[in-house]
């Protein structure tokens, strides 16, 4: 331990949090200087062997792999700012002060469609959240729905009169899952009036399926319904999802109801603010904007939380967790948000999909908790309001100390949720989360950094939030190429993180931003190496030197280094081996497919040719697709340009092996082909093997041993004139 700092600097109270650095720095800080020496006598080799190469071909082909390298080269350095200082930090829950002292928590829910994010799981993430262990007369719980469906704001009616029953007997058996579906589907037992519960929640569970089936439901209301809940879905006559008003519905008010034990409950807010066809409507961040306020004009509680509607909360003590560092004097004034790690619950133990991405959320998140703070990661956030929303404050919350049912109250809520209300304004701009990329997480996060806030990892050894991560290939590719896209829109703007934010941030931060921004650059790098050196072995000409050559082993070195560095990482953070390679392979096949289909789109959403929106991922499976899932076996059974690419680079790297064989020499080219065969695995068996339904679809093979007979062909008139 370098160095072990209390965040609180007074020493007269025990500190809230402390802080301390990764003892791995050193060793790091050790292999950083030898790499980078390997780095550049490689690219100090490649350049003479162009100037060496005999034909234009041959100098295509090394300037090829020479570009290639160096963006590999750009990324290593730009990962290299998350190994500089990595910190891991300790929360003491007991020694918060009293509770009465604690500021009020708005959390925010958002879903967007009920088909693809099952109502009842969205009311049990938002019950996960009104049941956190926090003084009720202080939390409030917020839903967007962006989806303005009619299904969604009963299945929340239902919701908040199960609530009632769910929050005592939480609080009466300590449960910690206090997501209901999460609590029942887990088959844990704990007694009590656990029976009955069930009961209550399943006939829930079912009207509103039910409803969601027949797609009204004034056709389950029943007799039982009051005259006013009947009233209130009148709303939805002329009412398209695309198309209608600001829908707000205080489903439960701390001042007035109470649970079944006499307790006070939370506040529960239902909202689908106005969408009109011609307002753009800023996906997800506008739709925290609009609850940004929203919740001011209601409750303004100085904490907000944001979580995905299928990120329920797995520790009721979490808001505590985090309140260790907004009430630190040491670091709230410039604390902008804390950061969770996302965590997803029924990953395959192998994790075939690398659906933990830990990287991302876990490894990159320490490293730059040590440089300005985690990047926004999207759910599991506590902000502070006055980060998103300065100044400005005052002129919504005017109103602010009514009662929060009033009618005044809510129509000055109405009006905010209104499209017209951001026209003219800094919303999205400097005000709230930032509009202009599909990564509305990452970019309000990097804004908030450039402008000198910073945020805190919190990573607690038990997961506080539990997700949904996509598990068919095709969904899990489909939202990295949206990733791609909307990080593009931040690297490649007057925001770049390259210009703006290593001036802005700092070089080490402006460089961990940037390892995410230009994520579409690695398809370079791994499409070259899907092609060339099997299109060398095949035609018998060495692109790298041989193992009597010395310089063999800077490559080889450069290679393993890389490899075992990142394996020992990924290890040491709770990971095991096969993971690893699911994820380094999953990495591979990232950059076959969502990252140059991601660049692509780019272009084209630049040249205005296309427009992507933010295609919500689905959060249900069909049986057969979880059967599948849940027997590790890949699924490729949809018509999918993804799998057409990386079809073409299994192809290629089979033909380069089996010819390789009967080669002598030119080790690492078939060392680098074998690799590649070891990786495309799953893809022989799907199109070889396989005659399920997720197996490689004959269209999709087909054309891609045409495409790759096309690049053989190439190859061979290319690399022999
Ligand atoms: O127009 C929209 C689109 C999405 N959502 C909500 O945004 C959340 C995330 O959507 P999802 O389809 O699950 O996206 P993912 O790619 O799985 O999410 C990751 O990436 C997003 C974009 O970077 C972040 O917003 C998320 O927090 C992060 O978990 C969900 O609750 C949606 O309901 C909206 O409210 N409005
Ligand atoms: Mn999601």
């Amino acid at each position: 331990m370098e160095y072990t700092k209390s965040s609180n600097p007074t020493k007269l109270n025990p500190p809230l949090n402390t802080v301390h650095l990764d003892h791995r720095v050193p060793i790091y800080r050790v292999h950083m200087i030898i790499y980078t020496i390997a780095i550049l006598a490689a690219i100090y080799h490649r350049s003479t062997s162009i100037l060496a190469s005999s034909t234009l071909v041959e100098a295509g082909v090394l300037w090829s792999l020479l570009v290639s390298d160096i963006i590999l080269a750009f990324m290593w350095a730009c990962v290299q700012a998350f190994r500089w200082r990595p910190v891991h930090r300790q929360e003491f829950l007991e020694r918060l002060p009293d509770r009465v002292t604690w500021p009020s928590l708005d959390v925010f829910v958002c879903t967007a469609d009920p088909h693809k994010e099952p109502p009842v799981g969205v009311v049990s993430t938002a019950l996960s959240a009104l049941a956190f262990d926090y003084p009720a007369e202080k939390l409030s719980v917020y839903v967007s729905d962006d989806g303005g469906a009619d299904v969604t704001l009963f299945a929340f009616m239902e919701g908040a009169k199960f609530s009632r029953h769910w929050l005592p007997f939480c609080r009466q058996n300590g449960i910690k899952d206090r997501s209901p579906e999460a609590f029942f589907s887990s088959g844990r037992c704990c007694g009590g009036d656990e029976d009955k519960l069930k009961m209550m929640y399943e006939s829930m569970k079912e009207r509103v399926e039910n409803a969601l089936e027949k797609g009204s439901v004034s056709a389950v209301l029943a007799s039982s319904d009051t005259q006013e809940d009947k009233h209130i879905f009148q709303q939805w006559k002329d009412f398209s999802r695309n198309n209608h008003p600001s829908v707000i519905q205080v489903l439960l008010e701390s001042s007035k109801d109470k649970d079944v034990a006499g307790h006070v409950m939370p506040n529960l807010i239902y909202v689908s603010r106005e969408k009109r066809p011609k307002s753009p409507h800023h996906f997800k961040a506008g739709a925290l904007n609009a609850l940004v306020r929203v919740s001011s004009v209601l409750t303004n509680a100085p904490i907000i939380l944001t979580i995905d509607c299928d990120m329920y909360s797995t520790d009721p003590t979490s808001p505590q967790r985090a309140l260790c560092y907004f009430l630190d004097p040491a670091i709230s004034s410039d604390l902008a948000y804390v950061q969770f790690p996302q965590r997803f619950q029924g990953l395959h133990k192998n994790d075939i999909y690398g659906g933990e991405i830990k990287r991302l959320f876990t490894i990159n998140s320490h490293g730059l908790d040590g440089i300005c703070g985690p990047n926004y990661v999207g759910s599991n956030t506590f902000h502070a309001r006055r980060a998103l929303f300065g100044s400005s404050l005052q002129s919504v919350n005017a109103n602010g100390q009514d009662k929060i049912g009033s009618k005044m109250v809510l129509e000055k809520a109405t009006e905010v949720a209104n499209c017209d209300h951001e026209a003219g304004t800094k919303w999205g701009d400097t005000t709230g989360f930032r509009y202009g990329s599909l990564v509305e997480d990452y970019y309000t996060g990097y804004r908030l950094h450039c402008e000198g806030w910073k945020s805190v990892f919190c990573n607690p050894p038990e997961s506080a939030f539990l997700g949904e991560a996509p598990k068919s290939l095709n969904d899990v590719l489909s939202q990295c190429k949206r990733w791609t896209v909307g990080l593009y829109e931040v690297g490649i703007s007057k925001y770049s993180t390259i210009t703006f934010g290593v001036r802005k941030a700092s070089l080490a931060a402006g460089l961990c931003y940037s390892h995410y921004a230009f994520w579409g650059f690695w398809s370079i790098s791994v499409a070259a190496y899907a092609v060339l050196p099997q299109l060398a072995l095949i035609n018998n000409k060495p692109l790298f030197p041989q193992p009597s050559d010395p310089w063999f082993y800077v490559y080889v070195y450069l290679f393993l280094a890389a490899y075992i560095q990142d394996m020992a990482d990924f290890i040491a953070y709770k990971g095991t081996f096969r993971c690893w390679w699911s994820d380094q392979r999953m990495w591979l096949i990232r950059g076959l497919t969502a990252a140059p289909f991601g660049t692509m789109q780019f272009v084209f959403k630049q040249l205005n040719i296309s427009t992507q929106g933010f295609n919500v991922t689905s959060k249900v499976m069909d049986d057969e697709q979880s059967k599948r899932y849940d027997q590790g076996l890949f699924d490729f059974g949809v018509d999918s340009p993804f799998f057409v690419t990386l079809s073409i680079a299994a192809i290629l790297s089979l033909c380069a092996f089996t010819v390789g064989i009967f080669r002598n020499g030119m080790v690492a080219e078939m060392f680098l082909v074998a690799f590649g065969v070891a990786n495309c695995w799953p893809i022989y068996g799907a199109i070889f093997l396989r005659r399920d339904s997720g197996k490689m679809p004959d269209r999709v093979s087909a054309r891609a041993f045409v495409i790759s007979g096309l690049i053989l062909a190439i190859g061979c008139v290319a690399f022999n004139v």
